[in-house]
């Protein structure tokens, strides 16, 4: 659908009430409708518990669902649409556009081929070079993902790669086709700390020299807020906070929020842990209302279990999804209701709850 041009100001991608289930009968909706911006030279983090569906969101953008999964809403790659585009047009823009880089080399290379045989191939796949070009392009990313001697490393197997040495090579792969956008996900897990740091620096490194943007997919919150200048929280499918860096983690408005940052090591501070009380829900059969009502300190019986919870923004792009900053709760001083500047209801938000200024329904 190229109908109309993409204008300059227009996000590189833009999700839209992004939604993906498997199966039919007792759908399992690992994503329920989430949105978002990402315009270029930005790096946006998505944190959450493990089964948030923060992969299989990244996944859903790109054409990289599986068959019994359904993906819908709209993905707008410099504004042209990605849900139901063809596979040869996915493959296109996940060769040149958009580079991937997920945790598991095993996944990304094929064993039985050199890494620099497949670093070439991702190459030639989306650039038009001679073969000593490709090489020479090749040699040219594995120095820029900082692999040592990488020319000796050129035709080694997978296998005699460390895992840090590895996940640059992917890296290096990701780059292959000069991305716009790098989507990363849990590109440092099951590294040890020291090599994670040589990643994290090496993202950090190549989003500021290629003015590329990020997304970066994490259940750890030190990696994403040292990469990310922007942070999206997902809970059981649904993004529940957003906002910069400071805002997440200098004032985190949702309780979920609040819980997961007391749950994480700070960045550069000890403090006391604390779990997270719980289980993540069922996405077959997720609470109702607030996902998070059953686990959170505040909720509220017949406000947080009823509709879904309303948007309150705070300014300068900061939201959260949640009932505690509005009337319908009756509160804590815990809740800074002076700071909301605008509640955005939901589509099935009742008549009861409200009576804030600038309510749109
Ligand atoms: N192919 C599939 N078929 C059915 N369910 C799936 C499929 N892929 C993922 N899911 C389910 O979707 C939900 C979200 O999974 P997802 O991998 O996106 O979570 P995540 O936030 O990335 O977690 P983690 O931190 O563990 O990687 C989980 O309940 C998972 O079991
Ligand atoms: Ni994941």
């Amino acid at each position: 659908m190229a109908d109309s041009p993409p204008t300059t100001d227009a996000p590189l991608l833009r999700a839209q009430n992004l939604r993906t289930q498997f199966g039919r009968e007792n759908p399992l909706v690992a994503v329920d409708g989430i949105s978002y911006d990402l315009r270029a030279g930005e790096t946006l983090g998505i944190v959450g518990e493990s089964g948030a569906g923060k992969s299989v969101s990244v996944r859903s953008l790109v054409g990289l669902i599986d068959d019994p999964g359904e993906v819908t809403g709209s993905v707008r790659w410099r504004g042209e649409e990605l849900v139901d585009a063809s596979s040869r047009k996915l493959r296109a823009v996940r060769g040149s556009g958009i580079g991937m880089v997920f945790q598991n080399a095993e996944a990304a290379f094929d064993p039985s081929l050199t890494v620099g045989t497949q670093i070439v191939e991702a190459v030639r796949a989306s650039r038009d070079l001679s073969k000593q070009d490709a090489h020479e392009e090749a040699i040219d990313l594995l120095v820029e993902v900082g692999i040592g001697d990488p020319g000796g490393r050129f035709d080694d197997y997978p296998h005699e790669y460390s895992g840090g040495m590895a996940q640059r090579a992917i890296i290096a792969m990701a780059l292959a086709g000069e991305p716009d956008l790098l989507i990363a996900d849990e590109p440092t897990t099951g590294l040890d700390v020291s090599v994670q740091a040589g990643i994290v620096d090496l993202f950090r490194d190549l989003v500021a020299e290629r003015d590329m943007s990020l997304l970066l997919i994490s259940h750890d919150l030190g990696v994403v807020s040292q990469l990310c200048e922007r942070i999206a929280v997902m809970y059981a499918g649904r993004i529940v906070e957003r906002g910069s860096r400071k805002q997440l983690l200098g004032s985190p408005r949702h309780p979920y929020t609040q819980a997961f940052l007391r749950s994480v090591p700070d960045v550069d501070e000890r403090k006391d842990l604390e779990p997270i009380g719980g289980a993540p829900p069922s996405l077959e059969n997720p609470p109702s209302g607030c996902r998070f009502h059953p686990r959170c300190p505040v909720a509220e019986a017949g406000v947080c279990d009823g509709a879904a919870p309303p948007t309150v923004a705070f300014g300068d792009g900061h939201e959260a999804t949640c009932y505690a900053y509005t009337d319908a709760h009756p509160g804590g001083d815990d809740y800074d209701r002076e700071a909301v500047e605008s509640i955005r209801w939901d589509a099935d938000g009742t008549e009861e709850i409200g009576g804030e200024e600038e309510v749109e329904r």
